[in-house]
């Protein structure tokens, strides 16, 4: 099977790596062109533009950092709707609002071709094995379709329903995975102020009802100030965002994901955006008396 892939940041990378390991023929873009390179090396094409991707492949997906990134590498010049016809299919697993994902679905739907939202829940290490969680809406055919590149990509694929869905699925998520990240963090910092030793807080929390793979995982790199970017502050900052303008639409009072949005635009503010979101912890460590 052919598949064109957009984006290879983190998540795209290891993605598209994935595919030509798992016998995918798989044709690259990515805005810095010098990062395909390394994905020639394991056997994948180069296209020197996003047309050009989506003219030689049936099956194009994109994994791209924002909603202005997801639009401009569908409308801009030598965008994805220059090539997009009948009998091709766009997939954008990028983590966007619902509005950015309709708007991309009603352009390459009015060309005839076929769209899927899929963003993923899972970091840099279950793109690397395969583990991603698959949040798809929108085409039911061009699903369906996609299953085998999903089988490679995730554990589990959500069909659930119309374009939007997925998109807000996703945002919901991270809503939560950033409010716990902010909770945790302090939890880190009151723990060590108070006189207990953290290391003994993430051996608690570990065993009890609220262990789980993120405190377990990221826990012992944040007391050693680790933030090596496996998801960037400034994208989960970015979710924070749109998932606080969706409880704004649909008038759901968020005080905790606010705040949690608050201490990440901070952390941005002082040039932390590219660590690993983790890196929350940094600021909340300044406060003092
Ligand atoms: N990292 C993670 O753990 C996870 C991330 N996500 C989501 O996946 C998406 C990608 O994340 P990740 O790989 O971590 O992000 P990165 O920041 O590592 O990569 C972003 C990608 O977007 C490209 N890009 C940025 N702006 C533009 C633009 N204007 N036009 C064209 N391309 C652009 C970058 O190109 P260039 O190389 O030229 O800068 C790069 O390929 C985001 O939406 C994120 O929220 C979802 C789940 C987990
Ligand atoms: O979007 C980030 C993730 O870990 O999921």
């Amino acid at each position: 099977m052919e598949v064109g892939f957009l984006g290879l940041g983190i998540m795209g990378k290891a993605m598209s790596m994935n595919l030509l390991k798992n016998g995918f023929k798989v044709t690259v873009w990515n805005r810095t062109l010098s990062k395909c390179n390394e994905l020639v090396e394991f056997g994948a094409s180069i296209g020197e533009t996003p047309a050009q991707v989506v003219k030689k492949c049936r099956l194009t997906i994109a994994m791209l950092s924002d909603p202005a990134a997801a639009l401009s590498v569908v409308f801009d010049k030598d965008g994805v709707l220059e090539q997009i016809d009948s009998g091709k299919g766009y997939i954008d697993m990028s983590t966007v609002d619902p509005e950015t994902s309709s708007k991309i679905s009603q352009a390459i739907t009015s060309k005839g071709g076929a769209f899927l939202e899929a963003p993923v829940s899972g970091s840099k290490q279950p793109a690397e094995t395969g583990q991603l969680v698959i949040l798809a809406a929108g085409d039911k055919g061009l699903y369906e379709e996609s299953i085998p590149a999903f089988d490679v990509l995730g554990k589990k694929s959500f069909f659930l329903g119309q374009v939007g869905n997925g998109a807000k699925m996703k945002l919901v998520v991270n809503m939560i995975m950033g409010s716990m990240m902010n909770a945790f963090s302090e939890g880190l910092v009151l723990s060590e102020r108070s006189g207990l030793n953290p290391h003994d807080l993430l051996d608690i929390l570990d065993l009890g009802g609220i262990a789980n793979p993120m405190f377990r995982g990221k826990g012992p790199a944040m007391l050693k100030s680790n933030h090596s970017p496996a998801f960037p502050l400034k994208h989960q900052q970015k979710d924070m965002r749109l998932a606080l303008a969706l409880g704004d639409e649909n008038a759901v009072s968020m005080p905790v994901a606010a705040a949690a949005n608050e201490s990440f635009k901070k952390a941005r503010s002082m040039g932390l955006g590219d660590l690993d979101f983790s890196a929350v912890h940094e600021i909340l460590k300044m406060t003092k008396d």
